[in-house]
């Protein structure tokens, strides 16, 4: 194989950015060997043979697939003795991971889902690994809740890893959205996918229609004219697609378009919706709008709320721009 590895094209990010230390540069290196071995774990499937009766409960009061916590223990243990890390919070724990005190402290926060669509693990079925990389404030070293409570606005970067019928890492830091390819041989991810864009209209939508009795009129009016296709108001036939994995549906997104939502229902308004805006919504709207697309509550741009808590949730509508820009209008019909 021969072309841009992931290591030469970050370092090559780092010439480009003024003042720039070296140390992002390593931690996204550090972050990239994790996602090679979780590449590998969840590649070995049954193999590695610790499905079924060792499930436990997360935060979330979800049944946590043993690779749940494999996952996040590859991830912990491939950033925490860096240095360049003051904090760092998972899906999987309840408050932020506490980094030995053994370890020197950086001056960036990380937050991840180690693995999700973990429910399709058992059935083979593409799952990732999602992160957000935020900027420490100034002189904290022992970050608590407070200090990772930034919008999405101020993330550096964002990326997720895909682990399909091949492993792709994607990223952004700011600078347009880039996708890499492993290639196992050599061990390193390749640039494969330079310059990802998302186009502004779309002909596809993907959402868990089994939820359609909850939704509120906005959503159900998108769907109900996507399904009457080129015999209703929008003149033109639709496809439809859910995988259950968001890394997967934003990938296919990123590659040729789409709309991925999972909005506020009757039955999530009391949790605020089902994705969580730290790890999954805010990253994934940072990649979306670094492509081009648009990424939205429905009633406000995804990156500007101000969190409040670790694990909150929130409705998320993303993907092409002038479809997530039609559902924001008919929230506000
Ligand atoms: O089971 P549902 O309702 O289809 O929900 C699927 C959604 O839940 C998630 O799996 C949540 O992620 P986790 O697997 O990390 O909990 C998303 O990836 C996906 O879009
Ligand atoms: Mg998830
Ligand atoms: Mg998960």
């Amino acid at each position: 194989m021969t072309g841009i590895t992931i290591t030469q094209f970050i370092i090559e990010e780092q010439r480009q950015a003024k003042g720039a230390t070296g140390e992002f540069t390593l931690l996204l290196n550090d972050i990239v060997t994790a996602c090679k071995k979780i590449s590998l774990a969840v590649n070995k499937g049954a193999l590695l043979g610790t499905m079924g009766s060792l499930e436990s409960e997360n935060v979330q009061g979800e049944v946590q697939k043993q690779l749940d916590v494999i996952t996040n223990d590859i991830f912990i243990s491939s950033l925490e003795w860096s240095g360049h890390l003051a904090g760092m919070a998972s899906e999987e724990m309840e408050e932020p991971y506490e980094i030995p005190a053994r370890y020197p402290r950086g001056k960036y926060l990380i937050l991840f889902d180690p693995l999700d669509g973990s429910s399709n693990v058992n059935v083979n079925i593409s799952v990732g690994t999602i992160f957000s990389i935020l900027r420490a404030p100034e002189g904290v070293t022992h970050p608590k809740v407070e200090d990772f409570m930034q919008p999405g606005t101020q993330q550096v970067c964002a990326g997720y890893a895909l682990y399909g019928s091949s492993t792709m890492l994607v990223l952004t830091t700011g600078r347009g959205v880039n996708g890499f390819t492993l290639d196992r041989e050599v061990g390193e991810f390749y640039l494969t996918h330079p310059n990802m864009t998302i186009p502004a209209d779309t002909h596809e939508f993907a959402v868990n229609t089994s939820n359609q009795r909850h939704w509120e009129a906005p959503v159900q009016r998108y769907v109900e004219e996507c399904l009457k296709g080129k015999e209703g108001p929008r003149g033109r036939d639709f496809n439809m697609r859910w995988v259950a994995s968001m890394v997967a549906e934003v990938h296919r997104i990123l590659i040729r378009g789409g709309l991925f939502m999972y909005p506020l229902d009757s039955n999530l308004k009391e949790k605020g919706g089902k994705l969580r805006i730290m790890y999954e919504a805010n990253p994934m709207s940072m990649i979306v709008e670094q492509a081009g697309g648009a990424s939205s509550t429905g009633r406000e741009r995804i990156l500007d709320i101000q969190p409040s808590s670790l694990h909150q949730r929130v409705p998320v509508i993303l993907g092409s721009r002038n479809e997530v820009e039609r559902l924001v209008a008919y929230h506000k019909a």
